[in-house]
């Protein structure tokens, strides 16, 4: 068996804060067979291979070569209700798959970032469930509409303190990011100093420093200039995670997403992109002959 295995085996129990004693004990297996597993030193057979699958949620292709699934979920959302002073989200049930790139849409005040609140676990919902397949420490990474950024830092300090944060110990990455960024001129400036542009793609790049699973984006282009623009959605092209984007580019939408979800009435619609052009129509004529129905 190849090295993935096992490096697997070990990030994913680490992950879970078990022991090997403890999952053993899960495995019906001594202590010493996951140590020889995790060392290289032996290998378990079908059975035990299904059973860790299990144990940690993931599929076989993860397990043995690091692959998602395309059709694996990452994210599950089960009939969600949420209340404020009006009834907002009545019932939402979506999915998210790995490596899916949906585009959440919606008219102001739908619901669209309450939404995005309750899957990071910011809000509670009053019914229903927000089921991850993935660390919301570890594997989420979110670009809020607000920047949050340190303003008496320097944009070189703010980077550091982010890959702190992320247990990034790579300078020359964090360098390189800066550079990519268009921001390594600015390291030694402070950040409250910066463009409004720019603070949007110091921000971009923070929210972008670690490798996640999930990555949830609202409205990330808003205030970037045209160049900062093209550079986010070719960047953004390489990402190897599920995206959850809340957007109303839709030039980019039909390009770049797989799916397209519609928050109104508080409920969700969801769309194939590819279902979409089969029918003749851009994801801008779906959205303008579904919000106009009601209107
Ligand atoms: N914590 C809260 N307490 C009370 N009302 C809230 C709270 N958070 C959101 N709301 C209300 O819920 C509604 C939906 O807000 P939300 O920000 O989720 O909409 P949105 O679809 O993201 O809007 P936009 O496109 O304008 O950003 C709004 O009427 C807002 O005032």
């Amino acid at each position: 068996m190849n090295n993935v295995f096992k490096q697997q085996l070990v990030s994913l129990r680490q992950r879970q804060s078990l022991s090997q004693a403890a999952l053993a004990q899960k495995l019906f297996v001594s202590r010493q067979s996951v140590s020889k597993w995790e060392l290289g030193e032996a290998e378990p057979d079908i059975d035990k291979l299904l059973k860790i699958a299990d144990v940690f949620s993931v599929d076989l292709n993860f397990l043995l070569a690091g692959l998602y699934s395309p059709n694996q979920s990452i994210l599950h959302i089960d009939h969600l209700v949420k209340k404020f002073n009006r009834p907002l989200l009545e019932d939402v049930s979506f999915n998210i798959n790995h490596n899916e790139r949906v585009a959440l849409l919606g008219d102001n005040g739908a619901g669209k970032t309450t939404l995005v609140n309750l899957i990071m676990g910011v809000i509670e919902p009053d019914q229903g469930e927000v089921k991850r397949s993935f660390d919301p420490h570890h594997d989420l990474g979110v670009m809020t509409q607000d920047n949050n950024l340190l303003d008496s830092l320097t944009v070189g300090e703010q980077v550091d303190l982010m890959a702190a944060i992320d247990g990034i110990k790579n300078p020359s990455y964090t360098a390189d990011m800066l550079k990519k960024f268009k921001l390594a001129n600015y390291s030694q400036n402070l950040v409250g100093k910066l463009s409004g542009g720019q603070k949007r793609r110091l921000f971009l790049l923070l929210s972008l420093l670690k490798k996640t699973k999930l990555l949830i984006l609202d409205e990330p282009t808003v205030g970037m200039d045209l160049k900062s623009i093209d550079f986010f959605w070719s960047y953004l092209d390489h990402i190897n995670s599920s995206v959850l984007m809340i957007t109303h580019d839709f030039n980019q939408i039909d390009k770049f997403f797989t799916k397209v979800m519609l928050l109104k009435d508080g409920q969700i619609m969801t769309a194939s992109v590819a279902d979409v052009h089969a029918n003749n129509q851009t994801i801008e004529q779906w959205y303008r002959r579904h919000t106009e129905v009601t209107k």
